[in-house]
């Protein structure tokens, strides 16, 4: 389905992001001081440039997962329908486990993943998000941490797509369909 024209405006810029996620890894390290190994488990696609930046300024051992799970299609509205495409390969049983999403919007995502990797007995398991958008929220959840809260908008860019475009944008932008404001 041919989409309406649009452009981007720029949300919050690369430089932004990267000092965030500085300081977002020192937290991180300072909660799993005592771990032997964390297990990252970044859901795709959306997450595959936060956790590439994420995970190297975390300095400590780690093991990196994906799992795939997708709602959004090519739509800007969430199908409230969360599929999970591609497990993830290790096992977490007894295991200390951080999500790495890239945005919580109605949280649908998050909390059927949440819920997945719960029964699988982790020993910890925490949830970082770079962005939230608390405004939309319709499922019960919060992301232990969050990058930047941002209003209502649809964004893009860092791994964060409108129909399979943009996700190569080093920043996050806003989407404006034109003749709007
Ligand atoms: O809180 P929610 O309303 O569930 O929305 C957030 C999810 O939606 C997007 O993924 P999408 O399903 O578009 O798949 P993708 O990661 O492959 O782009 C985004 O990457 C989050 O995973
Ligand atoms: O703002 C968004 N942009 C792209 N994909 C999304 N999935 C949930 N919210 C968004
Ligand atoms: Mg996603």
């Amino acid at each position: 389905m041919p989409h309406r024209p649009y452009v981007i405006d720029e949300m919050i810029s690369a430089k932004a992001i990267a000092a965030r996620i500085e300081a977002l890894a020192r937290e991180i390290r300072a909660e799993f001081f005592d771990t032997d190994k964390l297990v990252v488990v970044g859901l795709l696609r959306g997450s595959f440039v936060f956790i590439a930046d994420l995970v190297r300024e975390l300095d400590m051992p780690v093991e990196v997962d994906f799992l795939e799970a997708s709602s959004y299609g090519d739509a800007t509205e969430s199908s409230r329908e969360v599929r999970i495409l591609k497990d993830i390969r290790g096992q977490i049983e007894g295991r200390d486990v951080l999500v790495v999403e890239d945005i919580v919007d109605t949280g649908f995502t998050l909390e059927h993943v949440l819920h997945v990797l719960e029964s699988r007995g982790p020993r910890k398991l925490r949830t970082i998000a770079l962005l939230d958008k608390p405004s939309r929220r319709e499922a019960d959840i919060r992301a232990d941490w969050v990058g930047f809260e941002i209003p209502d908008a649809f964004v893009v860019g860092y791994g964060i797509d409108f129909a399979q475009r943009n996700r190569n944008l080093p920043y996050i932008g806003k989407v404006r369909f034109t003749g709007e404001t």
